[in-house]
């Protein structure tokens, strides 16, 4: 900041009145011009001190300029529904389905068609047009056709496979059994457990099995900051599915929208709230006969809202654990299949080494023990190899690779 200028003492001049005119008169000059110097700095700094006002003025018309533009940034995500000739576009909100007639300048109205993803501001004037990039339904999905992952590589959860392949493969395949009998299929399946204990497999062999298209969100996209994104989302999420018949949709991470509500009443849980409302609604005006299955996914099975397990919702309750001994040496075989494994390798005993491993854990030890083969300028993987693998991964995650399969999952 810079500092104020020191005001200039006040002229003073002792004058003797016994002095003679003549020399009265120059010292009443001297004090004039002093008084004229004093003058012309006191004008110089109000001059400065009118510039600095001028610039501080400025800086609080700026300040407010982006205070108003900081609130009026929260803005709502619509898509345009029509565009009239008379400069007006028909725009609907996401999230609450509300049509409303807005104006939009001439030069606004050029770039919009119907179709296009906007967003407006409280009174719905049309703010931006979000292109393809902030499209979020095409970043947030995954789809395949028909995933690769087939039952038979999935180690170590036999019975959970056979409770999947009962409450989603055979709706699909066989949906004449339920109708003979009078009853109607799960709607959704939860699956839960540790992470990487092999959820998204299943879901994905089952899309596999039943020649289905597997739809993948994570709960965590669906968490978004525009204001109705999320309850979009799911729709597209199902509109995509209905488009490609049969499908699987799989909603991992389902815990990031149907946690437990807490007291907190923020804009931001108000959200989250409207976006499994409006999973629940979709889930609600579903034909559990029909052919597409809902599974969902999480390892926070404790802090799920117990709304989403009523009937109708997700009412087939899977739990996926951490594989033991004996699947441990399956899933260890599978992940070694198109290795090239010396005969003498344990895999019995590697299961008991790697008490505590998640499937994905015990793939990534296989990657590994390949590495120590490598670095010995070998082509096969030994029983050490993997040994040697167990320690390095041991030593270098000690603090959370055993207890990480715990970690959430209480
Ligand atoms: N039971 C298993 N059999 C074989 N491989 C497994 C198994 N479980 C996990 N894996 C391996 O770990 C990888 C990750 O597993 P997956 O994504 O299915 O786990 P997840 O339970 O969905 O995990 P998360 O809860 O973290 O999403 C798989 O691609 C697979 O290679």
């Amino acid at each position: 900041m810079s500092r104020s200028p020191s005001i200039p003492d006040r002229p003073h001049r002792d004058i003797d009145p016994d002095l003679p005119d003549s020399e009265r008169l120059e010292a009443l000059h001297g004090h004039f011009s002093d008084l004229v110097d004093v003058n012309e700095q006191l004008a110089s700094q109000l001059e400065q001190a009118q510039d600095r006002r001028e610039q501080l003025r400025e800086r609080v018309d700026r300040v407010e300029r982006e205070n108003e533009t900081l609130k009026g940034s929260s803005l709502y995500i619509a898509t345009v529904e029509d565009v009239l000739d008379n400069d007006e576009v028909v725009v609907k909100q996401h999230g609450n389905n509300q049509e409303v007639l807005t104006d939009v300048s001439p030069r606004m109205l050029e770039r919009l068609e119907a179709g296009d993803r906007v967003a407006v501001n409280d009174s719905f004037a049309v703010q931006t047009i979000l292109d393809a990039e902030t499209d979020a339904r095409a970043q947030s999905m995954e789809i395949s056709e028909r995933p690769q992952v087939t039952y038979g590589e999935i180690g170590g959860i036999d019975e959970q496979i056979r409770e999947v392949r009962e409450a989603v493969e055979q709706p699909l395949a066989e949906p004449e059994l339920f109708e003979d009998v009078g009853i109607e299929p799960p709607s959704g399946v939860l699956l839960h457990g540790p992470p990487g204990t092999g959820k998204t497999m299943l879901a994905k062999a089952v899309a596999n099995e039943t020649n289905a298209t597997f739809i993948k969100m994570a709960g965590s996209e669906l968490v978004r900051k525009f204001i109705g994104e999320g309850s979009r989302l799911v729709r597209d999420l199902f509109e995509m599915a209905r488009e490609r018949e049969p499908a699987i949709i799989f909603i991992d991470e389902i815990d990031a929208i149907a946690t437990t509500r807490t007291e907190s009443k923020t804009s931001g849980d108000a959200e989250v709230q409207r976006t499994m409302m409006q999973l629940l609604s979709e889930m609600d005006g579903f034909d559990a006969r029909g052919e597409i299955r809902i599974i969902a996914a999480t390892n926070r099975f404790d802090m799920l809202d117990r709304a989403i397990l009523r009937p109708g919702r997700f009412d087939r309750l899977i739990e996926v654990p951490e594989a033991d001994q004996e699947g441990r040496e399956q899933i260890l075989q599978i992940h070694t299949r198109g290795m090239n494994v010396d005969d003498e390798v344990d895999f019995d005993d590697l299961a008991e080494e790697t008490d505590g491993y998640s499937g994905a854990e015990i793939e990534s030890l296989t990657t590994e023990a390949g590495m120590f083969a490598i670095r010995n300028d070998r082509e096969e993987v030994h029983h050490e190899d993997f040994l040697n693998a167990i320690e390095k991964i041991e030593d270098d995650d000690s603090s959370d690779v055993i207890s990480s399969a715990g970690y959430f999952y209480q």
